[in-house]
């Protein structure tokens, strides 16, 4: 029998173009999970405002960002797919893994066909997000077990919450910094910027907050002899409603005149660099910055392919492969 492991990151459009970015917003933001409107209310401002007018202004971001092979975060979710694939058969742990996007493609629904049809039973299911938040983690647990819905053979499913306190992907983090620093020498503050949520989405009982903390204290005391400031921001809010803050782009503005001049940043919320890491911060937040008095503004890079990095996620699926008997033994 088989073991299959899906490394499920969030989705990117298909090509830098508006239809294909329209696309990918429209299934994206439909996903009641993400945008907790009622339908009602939600659906007529989605397909009158945000699908006619977001994708053409998103056109020359993807752009910038665009690499040879695709999107980024489609090209490192795919390096570190194969990368992990590679030092599990290195280390003869025998599972076939694969990566798919929750939104747009590789789909969750074609990953799983693919497990099934080489013959895996065991599946275990890695979102690619170090912290836990329901309109991420939650909704792929969700989505998992949709796509089942109709199956009459079903196969074992097992589940990873989050990551966000394995010291690989913690150790790896700070080295990176690290090594930045000794490289280019040291900034006057980091900031850490995370994704950010609405408000209500932790009052209701995200555990987001809580592990957003938890991340930085750890991160923090990894940097501890570096002695360099650290503070913690929320970056990409979207809509109306009151967003987790301080929001990174008041802080980086505030940020000169008291004095601090030069920032590096770093995304520790996302394990492969994206329109959010690439253009948010390294040319929306960089310029804003710098229009504020700022010097010298460095954007530190996400995990991405580092090969520590990908040792770590094989360590973390062979921790939660461990135990699981095969039906004959
Ligand atoms: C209600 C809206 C959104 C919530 C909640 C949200 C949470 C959230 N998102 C990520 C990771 C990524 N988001 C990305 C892009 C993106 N996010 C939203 C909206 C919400 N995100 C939008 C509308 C977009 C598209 C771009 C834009 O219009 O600004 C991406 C990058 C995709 C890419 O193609 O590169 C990632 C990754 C997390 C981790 C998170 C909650 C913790
Ligand atoms: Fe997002
Ligand atoms: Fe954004």
């Amino acid at each position: 029998m088989n073991t299959g492991v899906v490394l499920i990151n969030l989705g990117t459009p298909a090509s830098p173009d508006a239809g294909a970015i329209r696309a990918y917003l429209s299934e994206f933001l439909s996903d009641p999970r993400v945008v907790e409107i009622p339908p009602a209310l939600w659906k007529p401002i989605l397909n009158l405002a945000v699908l006619p007018l977001r994708p053409s202004k998103l056109v020359p971001k993807y752009r910038q960002i665009w690499m040879e092979e695709g999107s980024p975060l489609l090209v490192y979710g795919r390096r570190l797919a194969q990368g992990v694939q590679a030092q599990l058969d290195h280390e003869q742990v025998p599972a076939t893994v694969v990566l798919a996007m929750r939104y747009g493609e590789p789909s969750m629904q074609q990953a799983f066909a693919q497990l099934r049809d080489a013959g895996c039973e065991r599946i275990l299911v890695v979102p690619l997000y170090p912290q836990f938040a329901a309109s991420t983690t939650a909704t792929i647990f969700e989505r998992t077990l949709a796509l089942h819905r109709e199956a009459r053979d079903v196969p074992e499913l097992r589940f990873v919450k989050r990551f966000h306190q394995l010291p690989g992907y913690l150790d790896t983090l700070a080295q990176n910094v690290r090594e930045y620093w000794r490289e280019h020498g040291k900034p006057q503050q980091l900031l850490l910027s995370f994704h950010g949520l609405p408000k209500r989405s932790v009052e209701l009982g995200d555990p987001y907050l809580k592990d957003c903390t938890a991340t930085a204290e750890a991160l923090q005391l990894r940097l501890a002899a570096e002695e360099v400031s650290i503070d913690i921001a929320f970056q990409s809010r979207f809509g109306r409603a009151e967003w987790l803050g301080p929001a990174t782009l008041s802080v980086l503005q505030a940020y000169p005149g008291d004095n601090i001049r030069h920032v590096d940043v770093l995304c520790p919320g996302f394990v492969a660099d994206c329109l959010e890491t690439l253009e948010e911060i390294s040319i929306e937040c960089a310029r804003a910055f710098s229009q504020a008095g700022g010097e010298q503004f460095r954007y530190i890079p996400c995990l991405n392919d580092h090969p520590d990095w990908i040792r770590a996620m094989a360590g973390l699926v062979r921790q939660h492969l461990a135990g699981w008997p095969q039906p004959d033994a």
